[in-house]
């Protein structure tokens, strides 16, 4: 059964989740990083918020990890690089939370325009402060939205409910979203001259870091409200405590900050400041929304391979998933027996798909061959890591479909390139079981077993004699054997499965037979 650790404060409900599920869970919040590393490599899966950091040292601890969960959309609290690289999959909840953000963006500015929380505190400390206060409305006033995705969508809709005029800075917001969304779309600068108010819905990644900037806070209107419930980085704190204290910006409202949890801060004291602590995916709703959410998809994961809203890698849906592992084992199978044919770096690799394998989705059949290909150089590779790996490395990958089948209902067709030559094997399914139905061009109906004996020899006469005395001697049993010619008294190819593993020095004998020309020992 496999085994997930919760590692963030999460609602109930994941743990029910995975239950009902047959995912066996630990909840253990409040972990030192030093703790984690000690007990990650019992779990298959780590169920996180945004307090948990996985690091690279966290996931180069965790020997077993397959997936991580984030119940929440920011994920720039975990290492995707390392996590990719070692195979892990990393997926978030992209809507469970994000109306209940968008509210909390459109609470911190009725609470920023008319300084609700300041207002609160010192009615309650006995002060009846009537006169201290006068707030401004929001009607008819410009609000500018940077990042204008899920969320800032969301803000938009509902300011424009409020009669606000809403301009949109978002480099990959299209004209036609803008119209369909009521909002203006403009340039940043534009955004910074015109808006009365500023709310940021952006990702933290380089082009956003500091983006509310000392130099663009400069070019605001004078009474600006600048509202931040996305993540920290991307205002300069320090440029925004000053524009405070100077009376240019009217208030500000944080949710999220640079360093977190911001226990003690510059800010903090301000006049006109707000600050709540992270709260913007804080209510039942959203928390329930993404603690069930979360729990689904890795356990879909975990027990079936289905993937949704992963990071770094291709979905795969729960109906897909049935369908695709036939063709996803059979392509592992060819991509490890050629992995262990080719001995000198890989250039390119090429798939053709077809037949009725065609209709599936064959993105993660390719990643499983490439994941078996590179296995022999790297023992860790998965279908997460190796389509990352194989590109790092400058390995060619194309992908081709024909749409009928040559001689079986679905074909795939592997072809690597090497400096030195050019590496072809073709499988099938058939009744159910992946089988070689060509090696180098040689027609051939192969079975794949744990132990295989690849040769390649000169097509004269008394091989296959010399290669059964040198199997007998050696006491090793033939359980199937497939040989076929490209040409008469040109060259052929065998493949041997043998009953248990291959004795070390077997191909070193069987190299000396006149006619071979290569051997390689495989191993499934
Ligand atoms: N305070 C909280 O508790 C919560 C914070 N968040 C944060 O809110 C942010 C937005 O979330 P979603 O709307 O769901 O994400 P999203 O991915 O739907 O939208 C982000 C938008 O930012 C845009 N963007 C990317 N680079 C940009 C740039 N350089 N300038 C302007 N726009 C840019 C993207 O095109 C995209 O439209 C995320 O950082 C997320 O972590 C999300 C939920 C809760
Ligand atoms: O979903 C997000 O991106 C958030 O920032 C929410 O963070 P949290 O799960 O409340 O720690």
């Amino acid at each position: 059964m496999p085994k997930v650790l919760i590692a963030d404060k999460m609602s109930a409900a994941a743990t029910q989740v995975f239950r009902q599920r047959g995912v066996d869970v630990d909840v253990i919040t409040g972990l030192s990083k030093e703790e984690l590393i000690n007990i990650i490599p019992d779990y298959d899966g780590l169920a996180v918020r945004s307090t948990t950091r996985p690091d690279a040292e966290i996931i180069a601890a965790a020997k077993n990890l397959k997936v991580i969960g984030r119940a929440g959309i920011g994920v720039d609290n975990v290492d995707i690089k390392s996590a990719t690289d070692r195979g892990v999959v990393v997926m978030n909840t992209p809507f469970g939370n994000a109306i209940t953000t968008a509210e909390h963006a459109i609470a911190m500015l009725f609470s920023a325009a008319r300084q609700i929380p300041a207002a609160s505190a010192r009615t309650q400390n006995g002060e009846w402060p009537k006169s201290d206060f006068k707030g401004v409305e929001l009607f008819n006033k410009t609000l500018g939205i940077i990042g204008c995705g899920n969320i800032g969508a969301l803000v938009a809709e509902r300011a424009l409910g409020l009669k606000m005029k809403v301009i949109a800075f978002d480099p990959y917001l299209t004209k036609e979203r803008a119209v369909k969304l009521g909002v203006e779309k403009v340039e940043l600068d534009a955004l910074f001259q015109r808006a009365d108010a500023i709310t940021l819905h952006t990702p933290l990644v380089e082009g956003t870091k500091g983006i509310v900037s000392r130099e663009r806070l400069g070019m605001t209107k004078k009474g600006v409200i600048i509202v931040n419930c996305a993540r920290g980085g991307l205002v300069d704190e320090e440029a925004l405590k000053d524009a405070l204290d100077a009376g240019h910006v009217r208030a500000a409202a944080l949710d999220v900050f640079a360093v977190e949890p911001a226990k003690a801060h510059p800010l903090f004291g301000t006049p006109n400041f707000i600050a709540t602590p992270h709260l913007g995916a804080s209510t039942l709703e959203a928390q329930e929304n993404v603690a069930v959410q979360v729990a689904e998809q890795m356990a879909d994961y975990l027990l079936t391979g289905a993937v949704s809203n992963a990071l770094n890698t291709p979905s795969i849906s729960a109906e897909e998933a049935p369908r695709l592992k036939p063709f996803v084992d059979l392509a592992d199978k060819m991509g490890r027996m050629t992995g262990q044919l080719i001995h000198d770096p890989i250039k390119a690799v090429e798939f053709t798909y077809k037949g009725a394998v065609t209709d599936l989705n064959t993105n993660p059949i390719t990643a499983a061959a490439l994941a078996g290909l590179l296995k022999a150089a790297m023992p860790d590779v998965n279908m997460v890591s190796a389509p990352v790996l194989a590109k790092e490395r400058g390995i060619e990958i194309k992908e081709s479909y024909v749409d009928e089948a040559e001689r079986a209902e679905s074909l795939i067709r592997l072809a690597v390139e090497t400096a030195k030559r050019k590496f072809v094997v073709v499988g099938t399914i058939y009744r159910g079981e992946p089988r070689i139905v060509r090696l180098f061009g040689v027609p051939m109906d192969a079975a794949f077993s744990p132990n295989m004996i690849y040769v390649r020899n000169a097509d004269k006469p008394g091989f296959i004699g010399e290669l059964g005395g040198v199997l007998g001697r050696n006491k090793v049993n033939i359980a199937t054997f497939s040989l076929g010619r490209m040409k008469k008294d040109e060259e052929a190819v065998c493949l041997v499965s043998v009953d248990g593993p291959v004795p070390a020095n077997l191909a070193e004998e069987i190299r000396a037979i006149d006619q071979v020309k290569i051997v390689d020992v495989v191993e499934m």
